[in-house]
């Protein structure tokens, strides 16, 4: 089992342990307060900034790594639809690490079941990698503590290295290239306030799978969008505001932050050539709310990821005004309060 401490570094103790012939685990999404928005280096997915999360105690995703001794490919199924091109290729490169590090050449069945809409920018692939990394991990027989098991999951989606902690966590960028990079680029878990009972009021304003992924939208940011340096830059400031507010407990300082720092990567993909825009007329009448819900007193402020879904930080007492204020712009909605890090549901199985 996990636990948000890492695990003493131990000399004696090796670095792998007998493979498991399989394991399962679980982990939630994780919505960022202060955006991963490009990367470094792709190859080892290292970012350019600094991002905080929070992890959500609902939408988990529980995935199952099987080894079979006898298989010539990978295989997997997600929500019990088999598996093929980008989804399929991202699953066994991710495997490949893992294999490589473990010394081990053996294939696996991977079965995984998102209950949030996936591709949707509800951080499925957070959810997801850092259930794959923390099963295949178990089963492959490696030995990781918390931070190893984050390095390890951010190679799958950078979001992911998040979602190995419970509540806040803040990724590093990390500093250098190579091995250096790789190292210095984990996340940890970062004190709030326990004043501060927070929640996020989740506006699915539409499920369906978005067009273009975060991976290719952030990638054409960096390389061509005017705005992207300017937003980094501030991002960082935002960084440092974020960490005290949390532990002045401030919601109204928290929740600003957040709100520039989202519109802020939003406009920066605005600007990208050719644009790319994932706000949609929905989004913008829940933004609308969520102002009106401000004049009236209320503390709401809004969050975006890549899909026009929105994500409303309140306090715990006000999420069922937010959420009937914002109910009919949006098919569905849910509220969420800072949720577990992922853990190993069983193991050998
Ligand atoms: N459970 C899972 N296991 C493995 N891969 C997954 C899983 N869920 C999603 N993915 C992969 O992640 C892709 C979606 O990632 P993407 O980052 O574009 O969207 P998102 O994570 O839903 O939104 P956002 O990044 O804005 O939060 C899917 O198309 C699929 O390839
Ligand atoms: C807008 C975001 O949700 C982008 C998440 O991007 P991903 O982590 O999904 O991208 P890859 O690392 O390429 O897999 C912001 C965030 O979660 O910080």
């Amino acid at each position: 089992m996990l636990s948000d401490t890492p695990a003493p570094a131990s000399a004696a103790r090796p670095l792998t342990a007998p493979a498991a012939r399989g394991a399962s685990a679980v982990a939630h999404p994780n919505i960022a307060l202060i955006k991963y928005w490009g990367k470094r280096d792709e190859q080892l997915m290292l970012p350019v900034t600094d991002s905080l999360s929070m992890t959500l105690d609902v939408f988990p995703t529980t995935t199952h790594v099987r080894l079979d001794q006898d298989a010539a490919e990978d295989r997997a199924a997600l929500n019990g639809e088999e598996a093929t091109g980008e989804t399929l290729r991202r699953i066994t490169a991710f495997l490949d690490l893992v294999r490589a590090r473990a010394g081990s050449s053996v294939r696996a069945v991977v079965d995984t079941r998102n209950t949030v809409p996936t591709g949707a920018g509800l951080a499925s692939s957070a959810s997801g990698f850092a259930a794959l990394a923390t099963a295949a991990a178990a089963a492959y027989g490696l030995r990781l503590d918390a931070a190893g098991l984050s390095r390890l999951a951010r190679r799958g989606s950078g979001s992911a290295s998040r979602s190995v902690f419970s509540s806040f966590a803040l990724w590093h960028a990390g500093t250098g290239t190579g091995e250096e990079g790789d190292t210095s680029s984990y996340a940890e878990p970062v004190p709030a306030a326990d004043s501060l009972d927070a929640a996020l009021v989740i506006a699915v304003v539409n499920a369906g799978e978005k067009a273009v992924s975060s991976r290719e939208a952030m990638r054409r940011t960096v390389q061509t969008s005017p705005l992207y340096g300017p937003w980094a830059a501030s991002s960082r400031d935002d960084l440092a505001d974020m960490r005290s507010a949390l532990v002045r407990g401030d919601l109204k300082a928290v929740g600003e932050i957040a709100e520039r720092n989202a519109l802020g990567m939003h406009a920066t993909m605005l600007a990208a050539r050719p644009a790319v825009r994932y706000l949609s007329p929905a989004t913008v009448t829940v933004l609308d709310r969520v102002l009106k819900l401000r004049q009236d007193g209320v503390l709401a402020y809004a969050t975006m990821d890549a899909g026009p879904n929105v994500k409303v930080l309140c306090r715990r007492a006000d999420a069922a005004d937010v959420a009937d204020a914002v109910r009919d712009a949006a098919g569905t909605v849910v509220t969420a309060r800072p949720g577990p890090g992922a853990r190993l549901l069983a193991e050998g199985v």
